[in-house]
């Protein structure tokens, strides 16, 4: 839970340290770059969708006990064995209607969790089983979001999801996955990215998707320093050109932190800061396959403190039984990080986004902005009233 008391000597004690609560942090408009389709259905849906399928692999057929077996299997400490995890839900993602739903529920859940703007992966090639082509899986997945996105705006939340098209870096197909994304690219597909395995697969396998893309004037993202170190990230940045850095968070091996706490980046951290490049961190994930110890520990806080572009992401909200709120509690938790530092990694991740600069300042202006100044307005009333000894404080700061 998310502790409510100021880190000591934090603050004078007549300002009361403005750490928010999970019900503000649920609230806050926030952006999401970094989320896995096929990794963040409910459990509900794939027993369901399993059902339908005919598919018999579930190790559970309780949505409870499901859900519990993902998390659990998910935190090997290896990344290998947590896309094993995948498969599952894969399995179930093989028609248009089980397409359709996922990518609803999907917009559904995020709106409810206060997501304001979402990018969302997943990789076409692996929803091929059951006869599908790689455009009928775009055409339905953007039929759902379309669909949750209207779902969600009727219940009251507002929300906007591009997608990114993943392909797979063990296989073959990256060329075919990059034409696609430019095809849809004006029918929301917004980027590219290439996932699964690290070590062993190097991001200049698929150079020639990437050069494709440049040459395109489009934008990707790979995920790179997760699994495998700095010559993952140099690769993708000087080799490929990524515009961001999914995980990322090892670029922590290019920094030394000094005992009188003053530090020095090497060149590759030096460069990733100053060109801006954003980081598409995602905390809980990184604690599972073993890039970080602890939240406390997660480099997330010196990054931060370095004013690296970072942002704060899900990666996979099943095989992580999270949500974008629940990783903003435990940093909260952890570095007692307080909205204003919330709309700094919302802000951050809304300008590292691959709409048009336009429409991100929009969200920025329209959005995020006011979004944070109605919650932090909710202090100052609080305050004032819990100072003047009329109003009800309860719910409020300490
Ligand atoms: O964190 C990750 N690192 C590398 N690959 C990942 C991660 N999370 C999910 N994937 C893979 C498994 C999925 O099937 C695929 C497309 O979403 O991307
Ligand atoms: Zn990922």
């Amino acid at each position: 839970m998310t502790s409510q008391t100021a880190p000591k000597g934090a603050v004078p004690a007549a300002v009361p340290a403005r750490v928010p609560t999970p019900d503000q942090i649920r609230r806050a408009p926030k952006v999401l770059l970094h989320d896995h389709l096929d990794g963040g259905l409910r459990p509900r849906t794939v027993v369901e969708l399993a059902r339908e399928r005919g598919y018999a692999g579930l190790p559970e057929t309780d949505p409870d006990r499901l859900g519990g077996w993902f998390r659990q299997a998910a935190d090997s400490g290896s990344l290998e064995r947590y896309l094993e995890t995948f498969r599952h839900t894969a399995a179930v993602m093989q028609t248009r209607q089980a397409l359709v739903r996922v990518a609803r529920e999907c917009a559904e859940d995020l709106a409810a969790d206060g997501v304001v703007y979402a990018e969302v992966r997943y990789a076409p090639e692996q929803h091929l089983d059951a006869g599908l082509t790689l455009q009928e899986v775009v055409e339905a997945v953007d039929e759902g979001f379309r669909q949750g996105e209207r779902l969600a705006r009727e219940a009251g939340h507002r929300i906007r999801i591009g997608a990114l098209l993943t392909a797979m870096r063990h296989a073959a197909r990256s060329l075919e996955i990059a034409e696609l994304a430019n095809r849809y690219r004006d029918s929301g597909v917004v980027g590219f990215d290439i996932a699964g395995a690290e070590a062993g697969h190097p991001p200049t396998r698929h150079l020639d998707a990437f050069e494709y893309l440049k040459r395109e004037n489009n934008h990707f993202t790979i995920h790179a320093g997760e699994a495998f170190g700095l010559p993952s990230i140099w690769q993708a940045i000087q080799w490929c050109g990524a515009d961001r850095l999914g995980h990322g968070v090892r670029i922590v091996d290019d920094i030394d932190v000094h005992e009188d706490g003053s530090v020095t980046l090497g060149r590759l951290a030096s460069y990733v800061r100053d060109k801006r490049i954003p980081l598409e961190l995602c905390p809980t994930s990184n604690l599972q396959t073993g890039a970080a110890a602890s939240y406390a520990e997660h480099p997330i806080g010196l990054l931060r403190r370095l004013h690296f572009r970072v942002t704060v992401n899900t990666d996979n909200r099943l095989m992580s039984h999270t949500g974008l709120s629940r990783e903003f509690e435990h940093l909260v938790n952890a570095f007692g990080y307080t909205l204003d530092d919330l709309q700094w990694f919302s802000v951050n991740a809304m300008k590292s986004a691959f709409i048009p600069f336009d429409e991100r300042l929009a969200m920025i202006n329209e959005v995020i902005k006011p979004g944070y100044a109605e919650l932090k307005s909710e202090w100052l009333f609080r305050q004032t009233a819990s100072t003047s000894g009329s109003g009800r404080a309860e719910g409020g700061p300490p």
